[in-house]
């Protein structure tokens, strides 16, 4: 069964988005297959971050719903609301990690939060998600020693703790160097592949969009509305609004200067 075939996992109809009497993106539409990355693209400033932070549980949107597998998530109770985020992973722009734990720590904090696991287990638990993130060896290691990279994936380690039905990750491979992106893209697709994981993604880095969102939505900063839908190769090639095209050549541009940039370690 391809993406497309599979069932719905996430439906927003009609959002209107807004810090008080500045609306940011209004008719934000658009329906998450499971099993599948959905990419939320768009210029700086458009309000990426804003439509996650309203998925999440964030940001309340003025009209509009959000619905997890057929269930309204801003109607549900405050509750309900914590319930179904516990189903969430969010992999935050610089990694989200506490700087004052190990690796380890940061891993194992959701856990001990959220679950009643003995010790032995959350143990296990932490190797586990640092194996599959390929951080075993890190495990004791302070965030500040750590390279973006590393970064990144000890805070998809984190995400992953609780085992989410569905995955955000706000700019995963921002300010990372082309091969460190290329890993965690890989990464990212055996979470779809391997797992099965349901991945909203914010990013505006199109060799990255390009190999690994299955579909997606344009949002406008001027007209503050999505002004396209589809995957990033179907707007590469074949959508004309001049926003579109333009962050489409200047992304390429991007590419190719920085194909011969710095190297960071992974
Ligand atoms: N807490 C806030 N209060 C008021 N305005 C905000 C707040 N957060 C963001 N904004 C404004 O909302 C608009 C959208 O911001 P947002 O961060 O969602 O955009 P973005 O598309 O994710 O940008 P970027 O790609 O640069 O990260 C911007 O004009 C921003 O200044």
């Amino acid at each position: 069964m391809t993406a497309q075939t599979q069932p719905v996992r996430l439906e927003v109809s009609d959002l209107t988005l807004a810090y008080g009497p500045t609306v940011i993106q209004r008719n934000v539409s658009f329906n998450v297959a499971r099993g599948s990355i959905f990419a939320v693209m768009g210029g700086s400033g458009c309000g990426k971050s804003t439509l996650l932070k309203s998925l999440i549980g964030l940001l309340p949107p003025v009209t509009g719903t959000v619905q997890f597998a057929g269930e309204s998530y801003w109607g549900a109770s405050a509750e309900r609301r914590v319930e179904i985020g516990r189903g969430f992973g969010v992999l935050f722009q610089n990694g989200g990690l506490w700087s004052s734990l190990s690796v380890s720590e940061n891993v194992a904090l959701p856990l001990r939060m959220f679950t009643r696991l003995d010790e032995a287990s959350i143990n296990m638990l932490v190797r586990l998600k640092l194996a599959l993130v390929g951080l075993g060896p890190a495990a004791d290691v302070m965030p500040a020693e750590l390279s973006g990279g590393m970064r990144k994936r000890a805070g998809l380690a984190r995400a992953l703790a609780l085992d989410p039905d569905i995955l955000f990750f706000d700019e995963p491979s921002g300010g990372l160097d082309p091969i460190t992106s290329k890993r965690l893209d890989d990464l990212i697709l055996d979470l779809r592949d391997g797992l099965g994981a349901t991945i909203i993604l914010v990013s505006h880095e199109l060799p990255s969009l390009l190999s690994i969102a299955d579909a997606g939505i344009f949002l406008d900063a001027e007209t503050r509305q999505p002004v396209a839908h589809g995957s990033p190769r179907e707007l590469l090639e074949t959508c004309d609004h001049p926003t579109v095209r333009a962050f489409m050549n200047r992304e390429r541009m991007e590419t190719v200067k920085n194909a011969g940039g710095h190297r960071n370690g992974s």
